[in-house]
């Protein structure tokens, strides 16, 4: 019996394919400056975080509307579902949308109305992280924190992401103290394209129950023993790493070392509209580049699920206990 897995890594606006962007802009009567769907996927070609970055911000411009968003993030549950995904925490970035006048209520309405009907409609049972965007300033997260306290968002935490260098956990402190204070779970991506010291800060400084990517922390023995003695989640995203140049190929990244390491890693997709695929796909590239065994897939699924902030009984439920 394989354990399935739960999605703690992911960002619904990366989930957008290719076919929907020229279907919502259609839908809202947007103008892209692609000629066409191959001209669009020409342009998936990434040098670094930021290459992608823009990218990603620029095609947001077709999301408007509450409908929009839950029909993105119902295509995302459907192939996600059948990937074998039965629990999925969903990443947004509401400041991408607020500051191309999209109102907030529209944001939350869409992305609520698909999550409130996930394990009704896909089985997937799921919640929402509202990502910080780390590369904007700390006022703007604060006042992020806020309005979504003051409408009581239907979210389970919040996160940090976006350009990583330059941009360090110590910058937000303030915010994600009062987020833990209302009683949000915290995230953070760290040491994706930043060093090793931002896993630290993230943990220190932002009590961050998890780490998004994390995997520069190899480069820091003494960090490394520390994740694995505190069993810190790191949310790996494998051909996100390679899609960004993190690392060469699939065949060099050190997931198996990881594991073999005894760090707590899970497999997550990103965004995987960009990325070459959904949380199957990287499995199966795993298994394909580095010989994954079906063992250490099970751990991999079975560290997702404790890692997860999923209920204690979904979690025994799906754990197989
Ligand atoms: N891989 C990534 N790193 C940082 N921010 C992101 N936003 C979407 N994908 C991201
Ligand atoms: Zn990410």
């Amino acid at each position: 019996m394989t354990t399935p897995l739960a999605e703690l890594h992911m960002h619904i606006e990366g989930s957008l394919e290719p076919e929907l962007i020229l279907e919502l802009a259609e839908r809202n009567g947007i103008e892209l400056p692609y000629a066409d769907l191959d001209d669009l996927r020409s342009r998936y070609e990434f040098t670094d975080l930021q290459s992608f970055l823009d990218l990603y911000f620029a095609n947001m411009a077709v999301l408007r509307t509450a409908q929009d968003f839950a029909d993105m993030t119902r295509a995302y549950f459907a192939r996600a579902a059948r990937a074998g995904v039965a629990h999925a925490e969903i990443f947004f970035n509401p400041q991408a949308h607020t500051a191309r006048g999209v109102p907030l209520s529209e944001v939350l309405d869409g992305l609520a109305d698909a999550v409130s009907a996930s394990e009704a409609e896909f089985g997937v049972t799921s919640g929402l992280i509202a990502g910080i965007l780390r590369d904007r300033p700390a006022s703007e997260a604060d006042a992020l924190l806020t309005d979504l306290l003051a409408v009581g968002a239907p979210i389970i935490g919040i996160g940090l992401d976006s350009a990583e260098v330059g941009n360090p956990p110590s910058k937000f402190v303030d915010v994600f103290a009062r987020a833990r204070a209302a009683g949000l779970h915290v995230v953070a991506h760290a040491g994706e394209e930043g060093p090793p010291e931002y896993i630290t800060e993230a943990l220190d400084l932002l009590g961050v129950e998890r780490i998004d990517h994390g995997i520069r922390c190899l480069e820091d023995t003494d960090l490394v023993q520390r994740l694995v003695r505190e069993r810190i989640p790191l949310t790996t995203c494998p051909l996100s790493n390679v899609r960004l140049r993190v690392v060469d190929t699939l065949a060099d990244h050190p997931l198996r070392d990881m594991l073999a390491a005894g760090l707590n890693v899970s497999v997550n997709s990103d965004d995987p509209a960009y990325f070459g695929g959904y949380v199957d796909d990287a499995f199966a590239g795993l298994v394909a580049a580095v010989g994954l065994t079906a063992e250490e897939r099970e751990v991999l699924a079975r560290n997702s699920i404790q890692a997860s902030f999923a209920s204690d009984d979904r979690k025994a439920q799906l754990l197989g206990g």
